[in-house]
């Protein structure tokens, strides 16, 4: 692409990557997946860049929330048309894994910028029909909503319940007279809030229920339920369906309300993959009563790579312009360095860019035991669930949580201009935050995987063999660390001892308040901050030990090998210095050790300080993705700043309204 020629860029960015001791498009290759995979990414991303359908007639914060809605609703319908009408295109994309993966990828974040209208249709609807809905179901419902002939959402969330599911309120009742449910709002609370679509654009949805047949409540189930008429798109007689309202970002996604006044299906509705309802009434249980959240842990998985592809375009912004500005005296008289010699720069930006291999490398891995574990179950087998359940919470916390705190540290780095919506910091910020909340509130999903790692500790304290991920918590730790062996694979193991200590304590925590008369819940409660603790280490030493395992395993040449160690060393080596206290009182590591640790990330950092600049480019993000007038290829930051503040609606006049309004007025009182 053009604008990725070495030569077109200002002398600073080109200095720096002169500098490059590495191949970059081999980290190119290794992020995607493979060379024929950037090869087709980045062919897919020149057709749809070079539609005109695609641009915005202004920056959409100038414009109003209707006005916000139809401007993405028209390039999110445009993208899909233009999908279903090109056979090349569909090949194309395929070849990416289909239409959902362009638009929950860089691309199709850029092309729909604040929320995609249509983003819970690819990314849960057709999930939840996929997982939940028997063959005959599948092939009914998909070959609707693949076109695009009816758009649906998936509507779990009530105003008075989101975590809690065993509480939602909303019932289906079957009636097995006319072989149909009747889908109700009972109170106030029941009203489902929040899907993404619903307010004005879907006419289907997955709405899950609390089962009642035969008299008796089965728990909460997924039905398919028609919204709007597929003619008119008016609401359906019976439902109440509107949008919520502005929120912190994501504006766009037209996140909705709904209510049902007995409202009635058809009985093949039910999705019954899983649990049938037969046309009698008998209710047939499932093989186990969480395999109807599982669309919700398919989501978990995929919420890790949107995570690092945020954090990417964060980061690459950040460290462009960091090479860019130029502020502050180094040495006295001398001309004012980039504010990228800083070391506290450097410390803010290098981790970054090590999270993202580190995130990407965790969710790789996830992925492929997410496919296992569902090609187990479909074969009857269940015993992989929990700790599928487990990684998918855990991974989903951890990189939701470092996205965010990482981009919000790369707004921060690029001081005042990371605060303009022009930079695309505060855009990328309020979308990374979402995924916090969203699929699960972290703390939820943190206490999730704590209790995996105490049933786990209890199993290996019985001499049961535990499952892979967890397999470490069966070694007695607690001994001092011994000798000054400080290598990867010995960081690794000391994460693996901080983390079996703490959950160790935390199970005596534990037992401490059931011997004292507290019920288990409650004990549970009382030690639920340290449980959460226990639940983030867990996630850090997992990621750890993907991203070692991920380096060794990856076929790169020598100089490419040796930066993407180094980032890996930076990242297992930052983490143990911000948790030191886990290392120090499980005795994994030293107070020596951590020295020499903090002395050697002194050394990385300077060591990763000439190439900040081309890792950044390896990731390879096209500056209209980029969409930041800090951030583009060319480091032309001043310029661009100034023309888009030049765009705004205000400066097209020299006198403002509002000036003969309430101004003039006021400054004039006294004439
Ligand atoms: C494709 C790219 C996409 C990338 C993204 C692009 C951007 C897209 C834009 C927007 C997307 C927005 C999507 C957002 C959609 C939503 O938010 S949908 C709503 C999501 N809601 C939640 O996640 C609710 C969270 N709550 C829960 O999951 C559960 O209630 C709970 C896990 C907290 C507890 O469930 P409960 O029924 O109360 O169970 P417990 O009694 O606590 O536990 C019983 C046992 O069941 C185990 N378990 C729970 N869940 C699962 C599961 N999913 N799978 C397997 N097992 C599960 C639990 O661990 C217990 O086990 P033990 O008894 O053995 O300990
Ligand atoms: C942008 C966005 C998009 C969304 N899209 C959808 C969608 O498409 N479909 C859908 O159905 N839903 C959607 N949701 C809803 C989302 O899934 C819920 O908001 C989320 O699951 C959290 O539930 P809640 O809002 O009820 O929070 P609450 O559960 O009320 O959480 C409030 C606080 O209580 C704490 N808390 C709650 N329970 C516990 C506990 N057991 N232990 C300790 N602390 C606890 C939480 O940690 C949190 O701090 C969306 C939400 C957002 C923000």
């Amino acid at each position: 692409m053009a604008a990725r020629k070495e030569g077109e860029c200002c002398e600073d960015l080109r200095r720096e990557r002169a500098k490059c001791s590495f191949n970059k498009e081999e980290l190119t290759y290794l992020m995607d997946g493979g060379k024929d995979k950037t090869l087709h990414r980045r062919k897919i991303e020149d057709i749809f860049l070079a539609d005109p359908e695609f641009l915005d007639p202004i920056r959409p914060e100038y414009m109003s929330h209707e006005e916000r809605y139809n401007n993405e609703l028209r390039k999110a319908c445009h993208m899909i048309r233009k999908f279903n009408e090109n056979e090349d295109m569909q090949q194309l994309v395929g070849e990416m894994e289909g239409i959902r993966s362009l638009m929950g990828s860089g691309l199709g974040v850029a092309l729909t910028k604040d929320g995609n209208p249509l983003a819970l249709h690819f990314v849960m609807f057709l999930p939840a029909i996929l997982g939940q809905g028997t063959v005959e179901q599948q092939g009914y419902w998909m070959s609707r909503a693949w076109t695009g002939e009816i758009i649906g959402t998936y509507a779990q969330t009530e105003l008075g319940h989101g975590t809690f599911l065993r509480g939602l309120e909303t019932t289906a009742t079957y009636d097995s007279n006319t072989q149909e449910f009747i889908i109700h709002s009972p109170t106030i609370t029941a009203t489902k809030w929040w899907p993404g679509g619903l307010g004005k654009t879907v006419n289907y949805a997955v709405v899950m229920a609390q089962l009642y047949t035969q008299g008796k409540c089965h728990g909460v189930h997924p039905f398919i339920v028609q919204i709007r008429d597929e003619e008119t798109h008016q609401s359906m007689p019976g439902v109440t369906v509107g949008e919520i309202g502005p929120r912190l970002g994501m504006n766009t996604n037209d996140n909705g309300f709904l209510r049902f006044n007995q409202y009635r299906i058809p009985h093949t509705n039910m999705l019954m993959k899983h649990s049938q309802v037969l046309k009698d009434g008998t209710y047939v249980k499932p093989a186990n009563d969480k395999l109807s959240y599982g669309t919700m842990v398919f989501v978990r998985v995929a919420i890790c790579f949107d995570a690092y592809r945020q954090l990417q375009r964060a980061v690459t912004i950040a460290t462009r312009y960091s090479a860019v500005r130029h502020q502050s005296e180094l040495v006295p008289g001398e001309p004012e360095p980039q504010i990228l010699e800083y070391q506290t720069q450097q410390y803010k930006l290098l981790p970054q860019i090590a999270t993202v291999y580190g995130i990407m490398f965790a969710a790789n891995d996830v992925w492929n035991t997410y496919n296992e574990v569902t090609g187990n179950i479909s074969e009857g087998n269940l015993a992989y669930l929990p700790e599928l359940h487990a990684l998918s919470c855990g991974l989903k916390a951890l990189s939701s949580t470092d996205a965010t705190n990482g981009v919000d540290v790369c707004r921060l780095a690029c001081g005042g201009h990371g605060y303009l919506a022009t930079s695309n910091l505060p855009r990328i910020y309020t979308t990374t935050t979402a995924a916090i909340t969203y699929e699960g509130e972290n703390t939820v999903m943190w206490l999730q995987v704590a209790r995996y790692l105490i049933k786990s500790y209890h199993d290996a304290q019985k001499g049961h063999r535990l499952q892979q991920s967890v397999s470490y918590l069966t070694t007695q730790s607690a001994s001092a660390h011994a000798t000054a062996d400080l290598s990867n694979t010995a960081l690794v193991a000391a994460y693996k001892q901080a983390v079996s200590v703490m959950v160790s304590n935390a199970a005596a925590h534990l037992q401490d308040h059931i011997s004292k008369g507290a019920v288990f819940e409650k004990a549970w409660n009382s030690c639920s901050v340290y449980l959460v603790k226990c639940a983030q280490a867990h996630a850090r030493y997992y990621t750890c030990e993907k991203f070692v395992d991920g380096v060794n395993r990856a076929e790169l040449s020598e100089g490419t090998r040796t930066v993407l160690l180094r980032l890996c060393r930076l990242y297992l080596i930052y983490h143990i210095t911000i948790n030191q206290g886990d290392f120090l009182r499980s005795g994994a590591l030293t107070g020596g050790d951590i020295s020499s640790l903090e002395k050697e990330m002194a050394d990385i950092l300077a060591a990763l300080r000439p190439d900040a600049v081309s890792l950044v480019d390896s990731f390879d993000i096209h500056d209209r993705v980029l969409d930041s007038s800090l951030g583009s290829w060319d480091g032309n930051v001043y310029q661009r700043l100034y023309n888009e503040a030049l765009k705004s609606p205000m400066n097209q006049t020299d006198v403002p309204q509002g000036y003969y309004k309430y101004l003039r007025p006021l400054m004039k009182a006294n004439l």
